[in-house]
């Protein structure tokens, strides 16, 4: 449509270890499964096969959505250009659900509350403490010193809503002005720090973004005005009966089943 000023594409990273093994990853630093590797790759070669180059790249400070860019650049060709990171780009904190099996959780406390946990945008799952096991590997990782926050004000839990505040200004003040500048930029983040920035382009209700869902490796083309407003239905790039089938299987993750 002739008032499409920019092109901007999300994407969540390819699957990783946990996504396989069915278990909240969040701010646990797992690298990329032998087939999120392959997605990635998938990934950059369709975006290459449709011709598309991008000026800019931005990802958060976990490994498998720097590593997803780097995969989706170097099929592209496109090695060269610049990543910029940072934590405000990482995925949701899910607190002391970090580690659990999902379709376990939904065995012990039902489909309902892992599905509220997973997708209410305004429900905060239990804080992270130190007692838990993965507490110490994620803040005593060196790579949180060197946030624009002090590590001790970072979150040790995040509803969807939590996750947007941190990442609008970021967007606002660091994504947008290079747009404007006629960049073409890729975002490879995660599932709900993607889905927090849809909502905010696409105006989603608080309601309504409980019923989207990201599969991994899947590049998402938004088409914006000169205002940053979508002109036209976002697009996930790919087969469709794929898509449609890995959308499918991140929902069926919260569904109640015995991991033994
Ligand atoms: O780490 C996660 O997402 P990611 O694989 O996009 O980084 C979360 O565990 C996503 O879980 P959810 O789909 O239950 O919100």
């Amino acid at each position: 449509m002739s008032n499409v000023k920019y092109k901007l594409f999300l994407l969540r990273h390819g699957e990783g270890a946990w996504n396989k093994e069915n278990r909240f990853c969040s701010w646990v630093d797992q690298k990329l499964s032998e087939d999120g590797v392959k997605e990635a790759q998938d990934c950059g070669k369709l975006l290459k096969e449709q011709g598309y180059k991008f000026d800019l790249v931005y990802t958060s400070i976990l490994s498998r959505s720097i590593q997803t860019a780097w995969l989706v650049l170097e099929a592209m060709g496109q090695e060269w250009v610049p990543v910029v990171k940072s934590w405000r780009l990482n995925e949701r904190h899910y607190g002391s659900l970090i580690g659990l099996n999902r379709a376990e959780m939904a065995l012990q406390h039902g489909e309902e509350k892992v599905k509220l946990w997973r997708r209410g945008y305004d429900v905060t799952p239990p804080q992270i403490d130190e007692s838990h096991p993965y507490f110490l590997e994620i803040y005593n990782d060196r790579r949180y010193t060197t946030c624009d926050v002090p590590k001790e004000t970072l979150p040790r839990a995040e509803s969807l809503k939590e996750v947007l505040d941190r990442l609008l200004p970021y967007w606002e003040s660091t994504v947008v002005p290079e747009i404007k500048k006629d960049k073409t930029v890729l975002i490879s983040a995660h599932g709900n720090s993607c889905r927090a920035l849809l909502k905010h382009l696409e105006g989603i209700s608080d309601e309504e973004i409980a019923n989207v869902t990201l599969p991994t490796g899947i590049p998402v083309l938004l088409e914006l005005d000169e205002n940053l407003r979508p002109v036209n239905p976002r697009q996930l790039l790919g087969d469709q009966a794929k898509i449609q089938a890995a959308i499918k299987k991140v929902e069926d993750q919260g569904k109640a089943k015995s991991s033994t």
